[in-house]
């Protein structure tokens, strides 16, 4: 029924290509050097902490920014490049919807949609606004005004109206992050379907990864105006390229040691690291669903074993603090979260296992490598627990 709202692609062209992307407020370099290319149909999600300048690329994609330095193409047409030339924002065929997008007060949610539509029959312009509207779940709101709407159905009407136009390319500025938890879920859901349904090629901008991952195919994950990884939600999860990628899907347990005949010992047990320098300090990234946790039958020897410290129920997974003992008799605080309800008592015995795909080696910053705080490990017992890099 929606075939219509399919942007007219030209065959195999990028909906959306970034080229040497540099971009300074001031003296301030926010944007330095990004290369980013969205694919006709592609949900892309840049993912970043604050400040990070995802909002500003996002911008200058739109036109909304003037670019500095660098080159932009939407499907293969330069819209900004080399000796000035910018074409304005409303001439770009872009969708554009952004945290509190206002809609037109004076104007219903009807005329509110079918506002960019004024190029087509007024019969058709009904028809489609219609049409995004039933899929948004406010058709019945059709006819009422913008004051008379909730957040939340004000933003389902903005992203009709951007999505109104079959714009070659969807920018979207945080556009859920208003929303209270369990409205945002569900827009977010009617969002992504609606995207995929309409085949809009789309440059999402988020700071919540768990965001990322639903929305995107996929991410590219920025910090401090560069970007770290581009790749599927899985590759990013799975096979993190940085220390900073692994840290911001969640908090870590982070651990150091020197590597020895190609093995780090830690206290949660010892970690391949053949790829290392032998001698050299390696960073142990250990995710705490890496963990399983069985406890132990016979009460052994306090503290000659891992043991619970402390165990909370979080509601689908229980959180376990762990004082972690080493085969050499190295010790960590570490946190465990195991599905389910598992409670063990305070000082409660147990044997720690490792799932290897949820571990993640890297050379320590001494060996030259990227941290997320920047220090040199000192030596193989100094331990630490790591939280999220947001
Ligand atoms: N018009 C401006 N003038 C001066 N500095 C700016 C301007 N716009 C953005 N900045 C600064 O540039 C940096 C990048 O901003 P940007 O909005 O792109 O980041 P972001 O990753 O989108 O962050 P957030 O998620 O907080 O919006 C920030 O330090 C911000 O303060």
């Amino acid at each position: 029924m929606h075939q219509n709202l399919k942007p007219p692609f030209a065959s195999g062209a990028t909906a959306l290509s970034m080229q040497g992307i540099h971009h300074a407020f001031g003296r301030r370099e926010v944007v330095k050097g990004v290369d980013l290319e969205v694919l006709p149909g592609e949900v892309v999600c840049l993912l970043g902490p604050s400040g990070c300048g995802k909002t500003t690329l996002l911008r200058i994609a739109a036109g909304l920014e003037t670019l500095q330095q660098g080159r932009v193409t939407l499907e293969g047409r330069e819209v900004a490049g080399a000796g000035g030339r910018q074409v304005p924002p409303e001439k770009r065929s872009v969708g554009l919807a952004f945290q509190d997008s206002a809609l037109f007060p004076h104007l219903s949610v009807l005329e509110n949609v079918t506002f960019g539509l004024k190029h087509l029959p007024a019969a058709e312009r009904r028809r489609r606004a219609l049409g995004l509207l039933e899929q948004l779940g406010m058709a019945a709101h059709a006819e009422s005004y913008p004051h008379m709407l909730s957040g939340g159905q004000q933003q389902r009407v903005a992203l009709a109206r951007a999505l109104a136009p079959a714009p070659q390319l969807m920018l979207l500025d945080e556009p859920f992050s208003s929303l209270d938890a369990r409205l945002r879920d569900q827009i977010r859901d009617d969002t992504l379907h609606v995207l995929k349904k309409v085949g809009a090629a789309t440059l999402l901008v988020t700071h919540d990864p768990e965001e990322a991952m639903f929305m995107a195919d996929r991410i590219a994950l920025m910090r401090d105006g560069h970007i770290i990884q581009v790749g599927t939600p899985r590759e990013l999860y799975c096979n993190p390229s940085d220390p900073f990628v692994v840290t911001f899907f969640g908090e870590v347990n982070e651990l150091t040691g020197v590597v020895r005949d190609g093995l780090v010992h830690t206290p949660v047990g010892v970690i391949e690291a053949g790829w290392l320098a032998e001698g050299s300090t390696a960073r142990v990234l250990v995710r705490p669903e890496a963990l399983q946790v069985e406890a132990l039958d016979a009460p052994a020897e306090a503290h000659s074993h891992s043991h619970i410290v402390m165990a909370k129920l979080l509601g689908r997974s229980s959180l376990l603090h762990i004082c972690a003992h080493g085969d050499e008799g190295d010790e960590a605080h570490i946190h465990a979260r195991v599905p389910g309800v598992f409670l063990p008592a305070e000082g409660q015995p147990v044997t720690l296992r490792l799932d290897p795909s949820q571990v993640f080696v890297f050379p320590s910053a001494a060996a030259g490598a990227r941290t997320a705080h920047g220090q040199a490990e000192q030596d193989h017992r100094d331990y630490a627990y790591g939280h999220d890099g947001q």
